[in-house]
């Protein structure tokens, strides 16, 4: 029998790369649509075995031909803009890219009969939380217009699915990290703004000190916690997703996180413990919008989906993403 087709949008990105590798060893067939303006031909073309298909989700004519020349079981949204601080200096480029062109393919899809979609959404959308660990019922309300691009096409997604019947697994990521443990692949932003790979590079003696943005936050440290989950798990977690709509599961927002918060500090900590290199520390003012305290409650995705998390503990995050980071340059 032939393998489920499965698009995936921004599937030369950090996240969805990783997904398409699950995707392969969980049977798919994968097309990867990317534009390539922050992804990587080359991840493609050596490492994942998927067709890819340079072009932008905001390009009708090309979404109409993708769909009507495939037969695509199912759709995995990527395709974003996923930077905060950009997104507060070019809000219009977030809307555009992230509301108006996923709107745009929401609408191929439904004109090509396309019935379900797993979507990348953010624990930005809630914003300031006002209670920890977050769950999916909590108030959004996002507070950059990253969060609110995200926010927006949730609710986009809930109305198109009452009109045209679209189904959805929407799942709010809390902080990606990490990378793939047998090192194909990893973290490879440009320009790297999150903390893991920062820590890592200077750990590498590519950048002279990691910042730690603020440390008077009404935490135990002062410093920012968030949770951080294994790229890995939430790959898998796409394949069960993915399974679950296919086999006519309802639509459904959910949390992925291992419910467990780290302080900048710990981190960096803990990659000195892993690394075995010195990391220097400037602390600096606090970034805005940066929420103090982080944490989900993911109940809901072991309960729905079955989702169990391999790699869990923080160490191993860190481990895999110093692998990575080594394979390309060596220790300072
Ligand atoms: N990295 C995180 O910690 C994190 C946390 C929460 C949510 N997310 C979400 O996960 C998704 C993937 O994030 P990532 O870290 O892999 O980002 P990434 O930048 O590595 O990957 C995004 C990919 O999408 C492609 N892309 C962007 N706009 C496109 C367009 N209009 N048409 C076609 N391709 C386009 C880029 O070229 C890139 O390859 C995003 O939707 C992001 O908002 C990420
Ligand atoms: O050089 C740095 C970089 C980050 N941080 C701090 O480290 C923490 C984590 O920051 P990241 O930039 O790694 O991640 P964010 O929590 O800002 O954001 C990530 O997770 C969010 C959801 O929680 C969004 O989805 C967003 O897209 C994604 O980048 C924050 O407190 C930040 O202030 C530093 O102290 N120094």
């Amino acid at each position: 029998m032939a393998q489920p087709l499965v698009l995936v949008t921004g599937g030369a990105g950090f996240i969805g790369a990783h997904a398409v590798l699950a995707l392969q060893q969980a049977g798919f067939e994968v097309l990867i649509l990317d534009n390539l303006e922050r992804g990587h031909r080359d991840l493609v073309e050596t490492v994942l075995n998927a067709q890819l298909i340079v072009g932008d989700i905001g390009d009708r004519p090309l979404l109409d031909q993708v769909f009507h020349s495939r037969s695509i079981a199912a759709v995995l949204h990527f395709a974003a803009y996923i930077e905060v601080g950009e997104s507060v200096r070019f809000p219009d480029r977030f809307y555009k890219n992230n509301v108006n062109g996923t709107l745009t393919l929401l609408q191929a899809m439904v004109a090509a009969q396309v019935p379900s979609i797993v979507f990348s959404s953010t624990a930005a959308v809630y914003g300031l939380p006002q209670r920890l660990p977050l769950e999916e019922t909590d108030p959004c309300a996002p507070i950059n217009p990253y969060g609110r691009s995200k926010w927006m096409v949730e609710q986009i997604l809930a109305d198109m699915e009452r009109a045209y019947g679209l189904k959805y697994v929407i799942f709010r990521y809390f902080n990606a990290a990490g990378a793939d443990p047998h090192g194909r692949l990893g973290e490879d932003h440009h320009p790297e703004t999150h903390l893991i790979p920062l820590v890592l590079q200077t750990a590498l003696g590519r950048r002279p000190h990691i910042n730690i943005y603020g440390t008077d936050y009404p935490t135990p440290d002062g410093t920012c916690i968030r949770d951080y989950i294994h790229v890995s798990d939430l790959a898998y977690a796409h394949v069960l997703g993915l399974k679950y709509l296919l086999a006519g599961g309802e639509s459904n927002v959910l949390n992925l996180g291992n419910g467990q918060g780290f302080s900048v500090r710990q981190v960096i900590d803990t990659a000195a413990r892993v690394t075995g290199c010195h990391i220097p520390v400037q602390h600096s003012d606090r970034r805005a919008g940066d929420p103090a305290r982080l944490v989900a409650n993911a109940d809901r995705a072991r309960r729905i989906l079955g989702w169990q998390p391999q790699y869990a503990d923080i160490e191993e995050i860190i481990a895999h993403a110093w692998q990575w980071h080594q394979h390309r340059h060596s220790c300072a």
